[in-house]
């Protein structure tokens, strides 16, 4: 038995589907060896979708959803082992996510529901399964996210280079790496949920293929200027956040009724890149090289205009340091599992703003 594979699982705000990604940490750098992805069908979304909001007998809905959840992971998971040609025996955890639909990291009563039955996936996949990464985190005071850049930092951190990582997925968080500072990250706000929302309300389509349709309409300034004012923007970190602020009643608030969709388009796109840009001037002026990962990273308007905002730094994929967009977060998922499995603590209270460094997780053995 191969104690470095691990399988890492994320199911992410923007539910699109669940990413899969067999990893080796055999060598000192770890390797992505397969990925698999599986799309989450609409109907699945809408229940999903409606579990983010206060609704009749909620609590019935969210058991069965971790059920259903936890069978597509499992498929996943056999898609992916069967890709590689790689045996379940061979592998020593899985670290999954699970499905966030729910985040509410403030104050005493703070807490973060991911969905999924971990010790069903067990015993479906016969694999010792690490779930519930975010909990510890937020009993030790912390945000409980963002949890991915202490991942950023082992694979990524330079001796003499300040980076940054900026995950753009449904919501955009941003991890500073610097040789003379001590690794920081926060959410900066919506990456492409708004976006996304907005173009299925508009277009019918469930995410705006390279931005094309945002280049065809105008920025609107009053209502960029409206959406930027919003206070979490201007928040110290640590801060995270989710659907529960950034969704479509959030937009509607702001909107007269009389704006052309496509404008609106262009200025959520804007707002995006705007947010992003402005967190990394504001906190880290002296960066030199950002690196964009997740599904953002695949719009190329997007990408245009980061490269505008961030004028002056080099702003290039993750995929030229050797880790696909695509595959971030699920690479980071197999790591927090080994971490965890390791008795080694996951999370960074820089980051998360926690008491302490903790083990995270709950781990349900084969
Ligand atoms: N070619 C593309 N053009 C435009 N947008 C794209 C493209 N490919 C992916 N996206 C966007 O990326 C999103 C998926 O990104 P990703 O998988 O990183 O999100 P996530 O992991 O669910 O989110 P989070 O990181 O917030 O948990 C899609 O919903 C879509 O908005
Ligand atoms: C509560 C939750 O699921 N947060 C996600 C979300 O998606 C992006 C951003 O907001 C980040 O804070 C976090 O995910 C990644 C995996 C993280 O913890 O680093």
């Amino acid at each position: 038995m191969r104690e470095s594979l691990y399988i890492g699982i994320m199911s992410g705000t923007s539910l699109d589907g669940i990413d899969v990604a067999l990893v080796d940490f055999n060598f000192p750098t770890p390797s992505l060896i397969e990925t698999y992805f599986l799309v989450y069908d609409q109907y699945l979304r809408e229940k999903l979708l409606a579990l983010n909001q206060v609704g009749y007998d909620e609590l019935h809905r969210a058991a069965l959803l971790s059920n259903q959840l936890s069978r597509l992971y499992a498929d996943a998971v056999e898609g992916l082992l069967s890709k590689s040609g790689v045996s379940s025996q061979n592998i020593t955890a899985i670290g999954c996510h699970g499905q966030t639909v729910r985040h509410c990291p403030q104050s005493e009563r703070a807490y973060s529901i991911q969905l999924g039955n971990a010790a069903l996936l067990s015993e479906l996949t016969g694999i010792t399964v690490v779930a519930d990464f975010r909990s510890r985190d937020i009993a030790a005071g912390g945000q409980g996210a963002p949890l991915v850049p202490a991942f950023h930092q082992v694979i990524f951190g330079h001796t003499e280079k300040h980076r940054i990582i900026v995950n753009i997925g449904g919501i955009a968080n941003i991890t500073s790496l610097s040789p003379r500072r001590e690794v920081i990250g926060f959410d900066c706000g919506p990456g492409n949920i708004l976006m996304d929302a907005w173009c299925l309300q508009h277009t019918g389509s469930l995410y705006d293929h390279n931005g094309y349709w945002a280049e065809t309409g105008c920025i609107i300034p009053e209502l960029l200027e409206a959406l930027l004012a919003f206070p979490f923007f201007s928040l110290p970190p640590p801060k995270s956040t989710g659907r529960e602020i950034f969704n479509s009643e959030w937009l509607n608030s702001y909107l007269h009724g009389k704006e052309s969709p496509r404008n609106v388009q262009a200025t959520l796109l804007k707002l995006s890149v705007e947010t992003i840009a402005q967190s990394i001037w504001l906190h880290f002026p002296e960066a030199e090289e950002i690196y964009v990962c997740g599904g953002g990273a695949r719009n190329g308007k997007l990408i245009d205009e980061l490269k505008t905002a961030l004028s002056g730094k080099e702003v290039n994929l993750t995929d030229v340091l050797g880790v696909d967009a695509d595959w971030m977060e699920a690479f980071a998922f197999a790591w927090l599992a080994k971490q965890t499995i390791n008795k080694v603590p996951g999370n960074l209270p820089a980051v998360t703003g926690a008491q302490g460094c903790r083990i995270l997780g709950a781990i349900y053995t084969a």
